[in-house]
Parts: C-alpha cells; structure tokens; sequence
C-alpha cells in the first residue's frame, strides 16, 4: 500500500461500506403493513435514503398513501426505528474489501471515524455485528448532534474527536461531498452506493468503483 497522507479518514456508512437498502426496505415496509399500505420495491427504496429516517419514513408515506403529521407521524417513526434496530441484527453484506482496506488504513496509522444519517443506536449495533466498532475512534449518527450531514459540523466534530490533522472523507451521495466541502476536507465518492444522481456530477475530487482502490485515491487526493 503506497503512503496515506492523512491522520484521518471518515467514512459514510450505508452505500459507501455497506450494502444496507435491502435491511432498511424490510423495516420501512414492515412498518409499510403496519400501517395498511402497500410494500416498496427496492429500488424506490434506494430512491429515498441518504438524508436520515425522518427524510426516509416521510417519503415512504408519501409515496404510499396520505402524508401523516404531528403524533401520527411520530408514532409511526418510533415504530419505525424499532423495526429498523431489529432488522439490524441480520446486517446485509459489506461491499468486497471493506473490512481488509479499513484494517489496513489503521495498522498504517490513520484513525478512522464514521459520520452516517443513520440514527447512532441502530449505527452501533450494526458495526457490533460487523465486527468493525473497534476500527471507529469517532462515530457520529444522524441524531448524535443537532445537524446532521449535508452540515459540515457533523464531519467537523468527528475529525475533532479522532484528535485532527489532515483528514479525508469517503462517501457515496450528495450529502457527502456537502459535508466534505463545508469542512474543507477533500472526498473521495464510491461510484457503486446510493447517490441519487451520476455519481460523476457529486463533485467529489476522485470516484473509485472499488472499495479496495481507496488507499491509492487517498494518494491522489489535493491536500486540505
Ligand atoms: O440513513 C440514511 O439516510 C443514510 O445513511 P448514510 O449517511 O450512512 O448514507
Ligand atoms: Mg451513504
């Protein structure tokens, strides 16, 4: 592995190191039934993740019926987000290579932090059963602060607890790059996750389709 010139990287977690729509489609559509309404495909479900499973619960009502609001909707999230933690005991696969190169990054010294939408509770039971928690020295859900990712506050406070230095980030949608940008650290995007756009149009600073590529992308990456 060529040298890593960064003390730190941060890492998206669903589409960028693990392959998580079809676990969120079965919770949503679990919760879906509950509800009466009919299940998402997979792809619709993809459509909609990325912003947090507020975003993703109000646009799964929304393509299903009427929009609910006020305690209605709450209840339907909490309802949601236990479903969601359940369903996290089976986690879907991690993308080729993803356990390998993020022990490789940390035997080589760079600490690695993890800044995902997905809520900090359910985050952390999944990386558990992953085997993967030891690796983050840092991890911040979308509900761990008061702004969530495309806020570069977010990615700030996880580069400031896995101590600073020149840091990078590594993601797979929009919100990502947002975030990158905001921080002033330079981002890699993965071109195979969830990014609701051509992931050339991101406007990350490199696009590799294979996880195991990253070191060598970290390699070329401007300098923060
Ligand atoms: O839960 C989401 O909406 C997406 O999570 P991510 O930030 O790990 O892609
Ligand atoms: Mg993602």
């Amino acid at each position: 592995m060529s040298p890593v010139p960064f003390e730190c990287v941060v890492f998206d977690l669903d589409g960028t190191l693990i392959d998580s729509a079809p676990d969120i489609a079965r919770a949503l559509n679990r919760t879906l039934g509950d509800l009466a309404r009919a299940p998402l495909g997979l792809d619709q479900v993809i459509s909609m993740v990325g912003d947090g499973s507020t975003a993703l619960l109000r646009r799964a009502l929304l393509a299903t019926g009427p929009e609910l609001a006020g305690p209605e909707f709450q209840d339907a999230l909490g309802r949601f987000l236990d479903v969601y933690y359940e369903e996290s005991e089976n986690p879907s696969c991690l993308y080729p290579g993803v356990t390998e190169t993020l022990a490789e990054l940390s035997v080589r010294g760079v600490a690695l932090g993890l800044c995902t939408n997905k809520p900090e509770r359910i985050t952390r039971r999944l990386l558990g059963f992953l085997g993967l928690e030891a690796l983050f020295a840092a991890v911040a859900g979308g509900d761990t602060l008061p702004v969530k990712k495309p806020d570069g506050r977010h990615l700030g406070w996880v580069i400031e607890t896995l101590g600073g230095g020149r840091a990078a980030m590594v993601g797979d949608n929009a919100n990502d790059v947002q975030a990158a940008r905001s921080a002033g650290v330079p981002v890699v995007a993965v071109s195979y996750g969830y990014p609701r756009m051509p992931v050339g149009e991101l406007g990350a600073d490199v696009v590799i389709d294979r996880f195991p590529d990253l070191p060598e992308a970290l390699a070329r990456l401007p300098r923060a």
